[in-house]
Formats: structure tokens, C-alpha cells, sequence
């Protein structure tokens, strides 16, 4: 079953085309992640989402429901992370969500959102002195305190380093295990592959592509990336002159002594260089095969690189 159908929105600031008729729609349960680069258009998509902002056109479906006839029943039902900087500073992480609870005629126990945030531990520390990992932990637990169906989380994991980033992806996978829907935006594509059940790419306010990550990986060629370490230049040099001339070889750089393939049968072309390189008598010091990425299907659906 949809929990939520966007069909066809747009919405333009001016002469800025920020989204431009996006559809999709996310089964209950599933982590349905939006990743495109700055400016996409995703904190547009999700605010019109949430209800913080009106499309010029299209239409929206929250739980069956609509925001021109149940705005109040829809806010009930959804959860959405509140900027870092809605946390009260000089309250502890326990008071700031007892009194985001209070707001609420039904809501979970505080300390069962505490522990699913995992800031038991911190619960009598004041805001102002939690790392910004911690903060956004505790943004997503208000944002899950009214026991939502759909929680809304727009990129929690920017600018947090990678072990803060791990934390808040190990909520989300609770979240998955409970039962919740989670609407994620990202640019990380590592993050979107990891998490997600279905991603949306979007580009410059249009989807690009969307499904499973493994069936977005799936879809690209079944060309490879060998990357080969020599001992020397000159040696990196002999072997790109022999990747050049085997048949599967589509691409070849060379950077010093370390050389990037790309090959649509990468066995091949790998038995093929080391008889080259035992033949004439030089050591390959590295060897590994890259595996396709999500950043891989952007680049090949837009022709642009990512920049994160
Ligand atoms: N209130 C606004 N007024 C004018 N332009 C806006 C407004 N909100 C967004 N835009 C523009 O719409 C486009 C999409 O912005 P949006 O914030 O949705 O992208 P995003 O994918 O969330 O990017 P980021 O990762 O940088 O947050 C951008 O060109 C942005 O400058």
C-alpha cells in the first residue's frame, strides 16, 4: 500500500524551476530516499510534502489524505525532524522532548524515544553543549515523538562526520525494523545505497532515475573499473600500451604508475594484463575491480560528475 503519492508537482520560485512534474510514491515500511546534488529540488519536494509549502501544480497524498482537507489529521500521523536550531538550547534533551510531547494529545514514553535515539545517556545535558550528531539525534527523536507513521528527515546526516553519520543511519534501520516509512534526503550517494529500499535521483527539479539500488546499479553496463598498480612509470606506460590493444577495453588512464581500466569483461581483460605483465617481467603491486555505485548511475544518466 502507498503511504504517499506525489503526482506531477512542480513548484517555481520565480524564474527558478525548482521542481518539475516529480512523481513517486512510497510503500508503508520502506526507507524511500530523494538524493540529487545542491539545488535538486529536494528540501522543495519534501516541504511540499510536509505541508510547508504549496505546489503551483500536481497533487499530494498522505496517507490517503489530502493537506486542503485533513491538514490536522495529517500533521497527527507524520513526523518531521525540526531544524537543529528549533531544539531549545538551555533545556536538557530529556525537557526538549517532553515538551515537544506536550504538544501532542497522544505521543510515545520520552524515555522509549531516548533510547531509541540513543541519548539515554545524555539525557540530562543541555543542548547547547551536545555535538551536532548528538542534536540531530534528538531532532529526529521530536520528529518521531507523536509516534508517526511517516517520518520526514531532510538530510540529518550533512555535515556530521562519519561516525556521527553511522549513528543516524542506525536509527533509520530501527526505524525500518519497526515498521515506520522513512522519507530520507541525501547527497550521499554511499548513504542512499546502504539505507534505502528505492531511491529517487533528482536532478535540476527532475527525477532522473528511481528504483532499488541494486536494480539502478544493475541497469548500467556490466563494464568494470580494474584499478592496477605498477612498480614504475615506465612500466604503468608498457601495460596501458597492452590494455589498449585487448578488446573489452573501453577506457584507459594512467596516473604515474597506477593505471584505471574500464573493461565490459573485466576477467578478461585482467588474465590479459598479468600474462603481459609475467611475460615481461614486471610486478603488478596492486590490483583491485571496482564495483558499480550509485554515483556511477547519476553519471551515467546525466553525463555529469557528482560532486557531493
Ligand atoms: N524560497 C525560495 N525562494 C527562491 N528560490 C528557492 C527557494 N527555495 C528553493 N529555491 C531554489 O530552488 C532550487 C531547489 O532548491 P532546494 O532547496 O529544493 O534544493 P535541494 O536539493 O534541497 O538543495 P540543497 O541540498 O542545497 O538543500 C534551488 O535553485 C534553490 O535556489
Amino acid at each position: 500500500m502507498h503511504v504517499l503519492e506525489v503526482s506531477r508537482v512542480s513548484k517555481s520560485f520565480g524564474s527558478v524551476r525548482a521542481v518539475q512534474e516529480v512523481s513517486f510514491a512510497a510503500n508503508r515500511g520502506e526507507v524511500f530516499t530523494i538524493i540529487g546534488p545542491n539545488g535538486a529540488g529536494k528540501t522543495t519536494t519534501l516541504e511540499m510534502i510536509e505541508g510547508l509549502q504549496r505546489p503551483d501544480s500536481g497533487a499530494i497524498s498522505v496517507l490517503g489524505m489530502t493537506w486542503d482537507k485533513d491538514a490536522e489529521n495529517i500533521k497527527m500521523r507524520i513526523g518531521v525532524q525540526p531544524q537543529s536550531s528549533a531544539l531549545f538550547d538551555l533545556l536538557t534533551v530529556e525537557e526538549n522532548l517532553a515538551l515537544f510531547a506536550s504538544f501532542y494529545d497522544r505521543h510515545r514514553p520520552v524515555p522509549e524515544i531516548m533510547e531509541l535515539i540513543n541519548l539515554t545517556d545524555h539525557r540530562r545535558k543541555m543542548v547547547k553543549t551536545l555535538s551536532g550528531g548528538q542534536k540531530q539525534r534528538l531532532a529526529i527523536g521530536i520528529g518521531l515523538i507523536n509516534d508517526p507513521e511517516i517520518i520526514f528527515l531532510d538530510e540529518p546526516t550533512t555535515g556530521l562526520d562519519p561516525q556521527a553519520r553511522r549513528n543516524i543511519w542506525d536509527i533509520v534501520l530501527k526505524l525500518r525494523a519497526i515498521g515506520k516509512t522513512t522519507v530520507l534526503t541525501t547527497h550521499y550517494m554511499e548513504e542512499a545505497e546502504q539505507l534505502s529500499d528505492r531511491v529517487c535521483i533528482i536532478d535540476q527539479g527532475r527525477i532522473i532515475a528511481m528504483d532499488t539500488p541494486k536494480a539502478l546499479i544493475g541497469r548500467l553496463t556490466q563494464e568494470r573499473e580494474i584499478h592496477l598498480k605498477l612498480a614504475d612509470e615506465a612500466a604503468a606506460a608498457a601495460a596501458e600500451g597492452a590494455a589498449r590493444t585487448e578488446p573489452n577495453v573501453t577506457r584507459v588512464e594512467r596516473k604515474g604508475a597506477q593505471l584505471r581500466i574500464r573493461s565490459g569483461k573485466p576477467e578478461a581483460t585482467l588474465y590479459h594484463l598479468l600474462g603481459f605483465a609475467s611475460e615481461s617481467g614486471q610486478t603488478v603491486e596492486q590490483i583491485s575491480i571496482r564495483e558499480m555505485s550509485l554515483e556511477d548511475v547519476f553519471i551515467a544518466f546525466t553525463g555529469k560528475e557528482w560532486r557531493d
